[in-house]
């Protein structure tokens, strides 16, 4: 009797540790389940997350424009219809708000490219314990896709500049992080030397001029100009590189194609009005604190419009017709080392894409439409830029 209870009750143990190896058993095997389902890519249906510049986590379908469209968009390669009202308003949204990370994705890009001429300027400068990080006394301001990275590409060569490479985009996003964050990214000066940095987006920004005045009303200002018509073309082909699916730049040009109504709420037109955005920077600063460079010169004569950004800086004309090399194959002016055998430097594949062909009529109307801008930029900056 004794033993059979004692049988029993050892059965009875062994069934629950049996019941609970299984348990674990079934938990090992949806776990490993899962791991394969997620790993031959199924977890991409579950919502996913993108860090914002703020360091926030947000949910990438609520958040992204770009991909909010394109869960709109009809599949199987089927046209988007950009005359469809919300279609158009949503992409002229998303095209204004350049997301930012696909932003830093090529400013990465083009900085990864430049990094050895920075390195190779960085070994040349003397490293002592008298450098220090000083907020900058010169900034290129703008405008984007008017050769702006070319330019401060070209500064760095000069043994005075010392220049962050990324752009910090402090007084239009970042500027709640204070002047100490942004002395912070800057490179270490010896006395003398310019500490620089370039923000294209800061020329067209509103808050921006009076922020940098509070910094220092003495900042030099620097401004690469372009021809509006190709810069927006330009600018159009940097967004397009991104997101392929958005309409045409003629659809996007007008706010009514037949009335021919020219949309001046798209960035890609806004940023070529350079006086208007002109006329807030001079409630700051003096014209003679602004330098102009002219987009089309700086491909042309690099050296020649180097000369007077050097002059204007108050620095030697060191960088001269020697350190240029013309690649016909880029078609641009790319950086060589004086007296040295070794390859030209040239920018990235995200500088000099080639540009769609645009509709010559669209762009006739926009040569009309930029017309009285231009003029009146000349005559605020006393230099034609021969655009029209
Ligand atoms: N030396 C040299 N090499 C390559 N590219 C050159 C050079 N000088 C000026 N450019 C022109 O610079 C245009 C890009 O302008 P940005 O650097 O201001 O663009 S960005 O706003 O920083 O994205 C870029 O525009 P796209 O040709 O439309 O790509 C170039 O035309």
């Amino acid at each position: 009797m004794e033993y059979s209870l004692l049988c029993q009750s050892s059965f009875i143990i062994s069934l629950h540790s049996v019941k609970n190896k299984l348990f674990l058993f079934c938990i090992m095997l949806s776990l490993w389940v899962y791991m394969l389902y997620c790993c031959v890519g199924y977890c991409s249906t579950m919502p996913s997350f993108v860090i914002d510049s703020a360091g926030r986590k947000m949910e990438r379908l609520e958040e992204d424009p770009y991909l909010k469209i394109q869960s709109r968009l009809p599949k199987n390669g089927g046209e988007l219809d950009s005359s469809l009202p919300f279609i158009k308003a949503l992409s002229r949204d998303l095209l204004n708000n350049e997301n930012e990370v696909d932003s830093r994705a090529e400013e990465w890009e083009e900085i990864k490219g430049e990094q050895r001429t920075v390195e190779d300027s960085t070994m040349s400068g003397v490293v002592n314990g008298s450098e220090t990080k000083k907020l900058p006394q010169a900034i290129i301001i703008g405008v984007k896709k008017g050769g702006t990275r070319a330019l401060l590409e070209f500064l760095r060569v000069h043994p005075d500049i010392r220049a962050v490479g990324a752009e910090p985009h402090f007084f239009d996003r970042n500027y709640e992080k204070g002047l100490e964050w942004y002395r912070d990214l800057m490179p270490k000066t010896l006395e003398g030397q310019l500490t620089m940095e370039k923000t294209p987006s800061y020329f067209v920004t509103k808050e921006v001029p009076a922020r940098i005045y509070t910094m220092s009303k003495d900042t030099k200002l620097i401004v690469v100009v372009r021809d509006p018509v190709t810069r927006a073309i330009s600018d159009y082909t940097q967004t397009r590189s991104k997101k392929p699916d958005i309409p045409s730049f003629e659809s996007l040009t007008f706010k009514n194609m037949t009335a021919g109504l020219i949309d001046t709420t798209w960035s890609a037109l806004q940023i070529g009005m350079y006086a208007r955005h002109l006329e807030r920077w001079l409630e700051f600063f003096p014209m003679s604190q602004m330098l102009f460079v002219s987009g089309e010169r700086l491909i042309s004569d690099p050296a020649g419009e180097m000369a007077h950004v050097q002059d204007f800086l108050g620095l030697r004309r060191v960088v001269t017709d020697k350190h240029f090399h013309f690649n016909p194959a880029k078609g641009f002016p790319c950086l060589k080392k004086p007296e040295s055998n070794s390859k030209p430097h040239c920018l990235g594949k995200t500088k000099g894409r080639t540009h769609p062909n645009i509709n010559p009529d669209v762009v006739q109307r926009l040569r009309d439409f930029y017309k009285p801008f231009n003029q009146k930029f000349y005559h605020m900056t006393g230099h034609d830029f021969g655009w029209d």
